[in-house]
């Protein structure tokens, strides 16, 4: 096998050279090459009102991918919760890495956990799934919280609670710990209070479709089980028709009985921002032997929040 460097393709973002780096590591690991990061910049990256317009990350994963289409790098690395659900023609996620936490987490002032933030505190948070399970949870147990729209990066968000706009913000888990900030962490939001997005904390590795050796050396890198439930997971936000930026929280995961894995559970929740109506339902069946069972197992819930409504919770951004 060739010596060759390897081309990464990644955003400039903290985020994305962080989660770049740590899988170019793995990847020359089990190809035994080296590999080169190539800076993808777009005009999202020096934009922001830009951004907000043309909405969210999508501008970034058609530039990786483009310039894999191109043949100008070799791979790319993606969040995959920020990954549009359908493949498109040409590429292959040749890779989706054992996942990190799922949880979303609070970084608030003075250490401050959820439930101990005080009467009108103020969280930041651009996302509707987040401020629709925030605000669900707070009117189920009589707490007094304002979701406070914010864009921008780790950096610019945390900003925010240092300099004393927000009491709170709301961030994934797993970004933080690969960007190294996992100790600015107050409080873990348990799944039960807030699902995560589809796919969230786990990353996908995409490269072009003929590159067959290529796919097999990043294979190694693969984790079925992740795999499988981001798989069941993006099958039920794709048919609940919603996008990435929609109000949909999801997440599977294992149910064992001692050591002895028995079943999938695949829970998922839709809601309106304001946390006054949610469809919330979980299913479970057979761990899925292959990705067809996962995404029906996806399907079958999609159907069953949409038989109670959960189509009509979504439609506040959309249209
Ligand atoms: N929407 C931005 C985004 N995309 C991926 C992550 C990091 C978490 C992950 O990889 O799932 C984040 C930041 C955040 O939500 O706090």
């Amino acid at each position: 096998m060739s010596t060759k460097a390897l081309r990464l393709g990644t955003r400039r973002s903290k985020l994305a050279m962080a989660q770049s780096g740590q899988v170019a590591d793995a990847v020359s690991q089990v190809t035994g090459r080296p590999v080169e990061l190539v800076e993808i910049t777009t005009y999202g990256d020096t934009s922001r009102e830009h951004l907000a317009q043309i909405g969210g990350t999508g501008v970034f994963v058609t530039a990786l991918r483009d310039a894999l289409l191109r043949g100008e790098v070799d791979f790319a690395v993606h969040s995959l919760k920020d990954l549009p659900t359908g493949q498109p023609e040409g590429l292959v996620l040749a890779a989706v890495p054992e996942r990190e936490d799922p949880r979303d987490v609070l970084v608030a002032r003075d250490a401050l956990k959820f439930t101990d933030l005080p009467r009108g505190a103020r969280i930041g948070t651009g996302s509707p799934r987040r401020m629709a399970q925030l605000n669900a949870y707070a009117r189920g147990h009589g707490l007094d919280i304002e979701t406070v729209p914010i864009r921008g990066n780790v950096d610019t968000r945390i900003g925010y609670v240092r300099d004393g706009e927000l009491d709170a913000v709301v961030l994934a888990a797993a970004g933080l710990n690969r960007m190294g900030r996992g100790d600015e962490v107050t409080d873990f939001l348990s799944v039960d209070t807030v699902l995560p997005a589809p796919g969230q904390g786990a990353l996908a590795i995409e490269c072009a479709a003929h590159q067959a050796d290529l796919i097999a050396a990043l294979g190694e890198l693969d984790d079925p089980f992740t795999r499988a439930a981001v798989t069941a997971e993006r099958s039920l936000l794709a048919a609940l028709e919603a996008g990435c930026s929609a109000p949909v929280g999801a997440l599977a995961d294992l149910l064992a009985d001692g050591q002895i894995v028995k079943e999938m559970r695949l829970r998922g929740v839709v809601g309106t921002t304001d946390g006054s109506r949610t469809v919330q339902l979980s299913t479970t069946g057979p761990v899925p032997e292959t990705y067809d069972r996962a995404m029906a197992l996806g399907r079958e819930l999609a159907a069953e929040m949409l038989a109670q409504g959960a189509a009509g919770l979504m439609g506040e951004r959309a249209l």
